[in-house]
């Protein structure tokens, strides 16, 4: 069989009227793409204009295209190179061979840059001041959906760059380099370019300044949207949800007191602060922030259950909203951190949650590699925060609604908060 099941195509548009048409009953794509599986299976296929796509559900379907090498490939074409000097380069929207060596070298700082790093710790505990020292400074109530703008774009300038503007950056770094001292991912790819000058070794092949420049803009894409969307929505869900807010708080003022600055070793195995992580993992489960992850493409022309798929020119997506908010959860629409919890309150991983994509971390497949990094900055701004203010809705404001906005990630309408100095 070719054609996977799904409404009915028109000639030369596809699905693309029916898609507009019901989009405004779904309201999101990620539900549309939901309310159709129903109907036509856990492999839906639609046709917008002339791109295929195959929308993909259930975790053991997700898990097997995501394990399968056929389907490492990202989209090609005129707007996903617009931003990369026409080719694929980087590691996001990049693939083979290329693909492998820009994520291996991003990999091998990321590594070092891991949980409870010297690095890691600074960066994001400067920023966690700073906006600690901005809310004391004001009574009013705040935008939340900007707040951690800045905050995040710094952290990844400093993993990146060490500081800004990229170009003269690269320059700079190229004039104090130490071979043996990585400072940030720029340098461990200058680095990987003079060993390749050095050494002729035949699996060692050179990496280009526009690559360079391509991956520290995936970098920003993938790591600011993400993380900020998610960190508003955790806000958002504990000034609705005030007793998981108490119990947060408990867990602060028990493990870090409420003087001491948070720090990532207090995530530690030591310390444990097994109730935040719970929350961080039901903020990422709920929120889904990427509804249906970042498109795949088979790399050859390969099967998926009975279909057949052809090289190239077919978008895979991935349900993932849809397998954290399914039937699969008891009461998907609760913000529940218990769930992740065992009755002995230790943490419980489960299998159906894959908000960062399938496969094993750090291994050679396209699973995010901004994970650890991530929670790392979630756990610490909520941690920071909590320890120091009470969260409240400005008088006359509604509570803000769980409702997102649609786009490429799931972002918090606009709403205000107080933060209230804890005595
Ligand atoms: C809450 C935060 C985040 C979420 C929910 C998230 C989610 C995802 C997802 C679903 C993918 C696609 C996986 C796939 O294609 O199978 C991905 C890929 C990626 N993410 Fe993240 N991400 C987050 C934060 C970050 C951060 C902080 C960074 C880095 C600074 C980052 C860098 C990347 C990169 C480079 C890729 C592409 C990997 C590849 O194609 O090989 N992400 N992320």
């Amino acid at each position: 069989k070719t054609i996977i099941l799904g409404p009915k195509r028109l000639p030369y548009v596809g699905n693309l009227f029916s898609v507009l048409l019901e989009l405004k009953k779904a309201k999101y794509h990620h539900t549309l793409w939901k309310t159709w599986s129903m109907k036509y299976g856990n492999l839906l296929g639609l046709r917008l204009g002339s791109i295929n796509i195959v929308v993909v559900f259930g975790k053991e379907m997700i898990k097997e295209v995501s394990s399968r090498d056929a389907f490492d490939g990202r989209p090609d074409g005129f707007m996903y190179t617009l931003r990369s000097f026409g080719k694929k380069l980087g590691i996001v929207f990049n693939d083979g061979h290329s693909w492998a060596k820009t994520r291996r070298i991003a990999l091998k700082y990321f590594k070092s840059f891991g949980y409870g790093s010297r690095h890691m710790e600074e960066h994001i505990s400067g920023e966690c001041k700073e906006l600690v020292k901005i809310l004391s400074r004001t009574n009013e109530p705040l935008l939340v959906n900007n707040m951690f703008d800045v905050a995040i774009v710094n952290v990844i300038w400093q993993l990146v760059a060490g500081k800004r503007l990229l170009q003269k950056v690269i320059e700079e770094h190229r004039t104090t380099l130490d071979l043996d001292n990585p400072r940030d991912v720029i340098d461990s790819f200058l680095i990987e370019m003079h060993q390749n000058k050095e050494n002729s070794c035949k699996y060692i092949t050179d990496v280009t300044g526009e690559e360079l420049q391509v991956v520290c803009l995936d970098m920003f894409e993938a790591g600011v949207e993400t993380v900020k969307n998610t960190m508003v929505f955790m806000l958002l869900y504990l000034v609705r949800e005030q007793e998981v807010l108490r119990r947060l708080q408990i867990e602060i003022d028990e493990v870090v007191g409420k003087d001491r600055t948070p720090t990532l070793s207090d995530r530690s195995k030591q310390f444990r602060m097994i109730y935040t992580e719970a929350v961080i993992l039901e903020t990422l489960r709920i929120t889904s922030v990427a509804p249906v992850g970042i498109p795949h493409m088979a790399l050859a022309d390969t099967q998926l259950g009975n279909y057949n798929i052809p090289k190239q020119g077919t978008f895979i997506l991935f349900g993932l909203h849809d397998l954290h908010n399914g039937s699969r959860w008891k009461n998907p629409s609760e913000f529940r951190p218990e769930r992740f919890l065992t009755n002995e309150s230790n943490l419980m991983h489960d299998e159906s949650l894959m908000p960062f994509g399938c496969g094993k971390f750090f291994s050679g497949k396209r699973r995010c590699i901004g994970e650890n990094l991530a929670k790392s900055e979630l756990f610490m701004f909520i941690t920071h925060i909590l320890q120091k203010f009470n969260l409240r809705v400005p008088d006359g404001d509604p509570l803000p609604t769980a409702e997102p906005l649609d786009g490429l990630t799931l972002s918090a309408k606009p709403f205000k908060l107080l933060f209230q100095q804890r005595n």
